[in-house]
């Protein structure tokens, strides 16, 4: 059991390409349920604290790797029970099955046990679960003391994070040979309780990974204000969005912050002022130019925006500018763009459509050419080359205003250090993230702001 961070994200499709890669070189579907079923017995021995086990298996694989636990549980000498909701189908099993030589019960007639293992559904979900089997499995994970799903909850959908029809939190989720797209998308993930990926031997990789600790060099000797990262603010009609930004890039590590469009001197007294000239993003030094948050969306500001456009310098563009701008506009710039889109900015930029969150940021990178950071209560990443870094796990108190332009900030200054854009925009969301985490409940976005200093002094 390991945890997700860094770890590859597949969707159904990529573990069934994983799984007969590894049938390709000699193993088998039996092969692998065995070793799946074997390692789930294992870790419910280890969480389970010796209390009394039932299983609930479906009639596909996810049913077969059940069997398999249920066997080798009670083999250890673990009071188990299994009770299914439908027979075996697949040959894989219904040889599972045959290796239980215990009572097979119904869900209606099970007894609740203090440890529930939900082996009903897997990846091969394809529709809302019955009210014969929801209702049963409502029923017996509030009985038990703790509820372990194997693979996903039964009832969400693993490649897209929905979840189909009313469904029970889990309490762990083993997440069989990598993270799936469900274990970190809403609404799913939250029903997942704490996942771990199991080892099943079979190689998967991916170009979706979980978010990870960064590597953000720390300055040294060779520091000066210049090139630990110069970030440019560009202050629109509301001045505090740009100073919770600009204030964020000055705790996130930045050397030297200066906010455009303001001249006179106010605390901070670390962030320089001055007036957006028509020169005022020329200077080479600028590593990354922030615009966006409270800019405000009138016909107005439309110049500052055409400026940074027009600029050379790496841009983070956010909130107001967002609603200024269409997808080939930004494709047509040319140079480094990371957007930070909520859904309704998200929306309005690249249309509703439908598809999982995965899916959509992939398709807007690629429309717009920039690094897209599709926020909300999980965090989407996507590059136009395809890579895509997923965050689940947020603190919920981060929905609270003025967070994202503190993330626009954090991000301007990973971009200004150097790190190209994709690594940047993940720096600024761990780094966002873990500052939120360690601030607890009811923050606001200014202790936001300056908390990213204790998230940036563990890098
Ligand atoms: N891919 C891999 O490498 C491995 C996968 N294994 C397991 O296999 C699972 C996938 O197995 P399957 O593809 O058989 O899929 P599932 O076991 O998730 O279920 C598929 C079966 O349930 C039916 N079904 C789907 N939704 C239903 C609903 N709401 N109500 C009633 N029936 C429904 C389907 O028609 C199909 O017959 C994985 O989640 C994992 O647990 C392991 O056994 C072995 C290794
Ligand atoms: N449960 C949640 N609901 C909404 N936002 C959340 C939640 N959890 C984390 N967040 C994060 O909080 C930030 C909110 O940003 P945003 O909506 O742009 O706010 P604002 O425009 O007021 O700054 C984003 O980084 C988002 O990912
Ligand atoms: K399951």
């Amino acid at each position: 059991m390991s945890p997700l961070d860094g770890r590859p994200v597949v969707t159904a499709a990529q573990m069934r390409a994983a799984e007969q890669l590894a049938i390709e070189r000699g193993s088998s579907v039996a092969a692998l349920m065995d070793h799946v079923g074997r390692a789930v017995a294992e870790v419910v021995r280890r969480i389970g604290g010796g209390g009394d086990v039932l299983v609930l298996c479906g009639s596909g694989n996810n049913g077969g790797d059940g069997y398999v636990a249920a066997a080798a549980l009670k083999a250890a000498g673990i009071a188990v029970r299994v009770a299914a909701s439908s027979p075996p189908r697949g040959e894989a099993a219904i040889a599972a099955r045959a290796g239980w030589d215990g009572a097979v019960e119904t869900l209606a007639d099970a007894a609740p046990a203090s440890v529930l293992v939900d082996a009903l559904f897997g990846t091969g979900l394809n529709r809302a679960l019955d009210d014969a089997v929801a209702a049963p499995l409502r029923r017996l994970v509030e009985g038990a003391r703790l509820s372990v799903a194997v693979d996903v909850p039964s009832g969400v959908q693993a490649d897209t994070g929905e979840v189909l029809g009313p469904v029970p939190a889990m309490a762990v989720t083993l997440a069989l040979g990598a993270a799936k797209p469900a274990h970190l998308l809403q609404p799913a993930a939250r029903l997942c309780g704490t996942v771990r990926v199991l080892d099943i031997g079979v190689t998967v990789d991916s170009d979706a990974r979980v978010i990870a600790r960064p590597t953000w060099t720390r300055p040294g000797p060779d520091s000066h204000k210049f090139n630990r990262g110069m970030v440019a603010v560009v202050r629109g009609r509301m001045a505090g969005a740009a100073h919770l930004a600009a204030t964020a890039a000055m705790h996130a590590g930045a050397g030297y912050v200066v906010l455009l469009g303001a001249s006179m001197p106010e605390a901070p007294y670390a962030l320089v002022r001055k007036p957006l000239t028509d020169d005022a993003l020329d200077d080479p030094r600028i590593g990354a130019v922030v615009i966006g948050p409270g800019l405000g969306r009138d016909e107005g500001m439309r110049e500052p925006l055409d400026q940074a456009l027009a600029s050379d310098r790496p841009l983070v563009i956010d909130g107001d500018a967002l609603r200024l701008l269409t997808p080939e506009r930004i494709a047509a710039r040319g140079g480094t763009t990371i957007l930070t889109p909520h859904a309704g900015e998200f929306d309005a930029l690249f249309g509703a459509g439908d598809g999982s969150k995965l899916d959509r940021a992939r398709d807007a990178a690629t429309r717009s050419g920039a690094v897209v950071v599709f926020k909300g209560p999980d965090t989407v990443i996507a590059a136009p080359d395809g890579r895509a870094i997923l965050a689940g796990d947020a603190n919920d108190w981060l929905s609270t205003a003025g967070t994202g332009d503190v993330l626009t900030g954090a991000i301007g200054a990973a971009l200004s250090s150097g790190m190209p854009a994709l690594d940047a925009a993940a720096a600024g969301v761990w780094l966002h993230g873990e500052a939120a985490r360690r601030l607890g409940a009811a923050f606001i976005a200014d202790e936001l702001a300056v908390a990213l200093k204790h998230a940036r002094g563990m890098l």
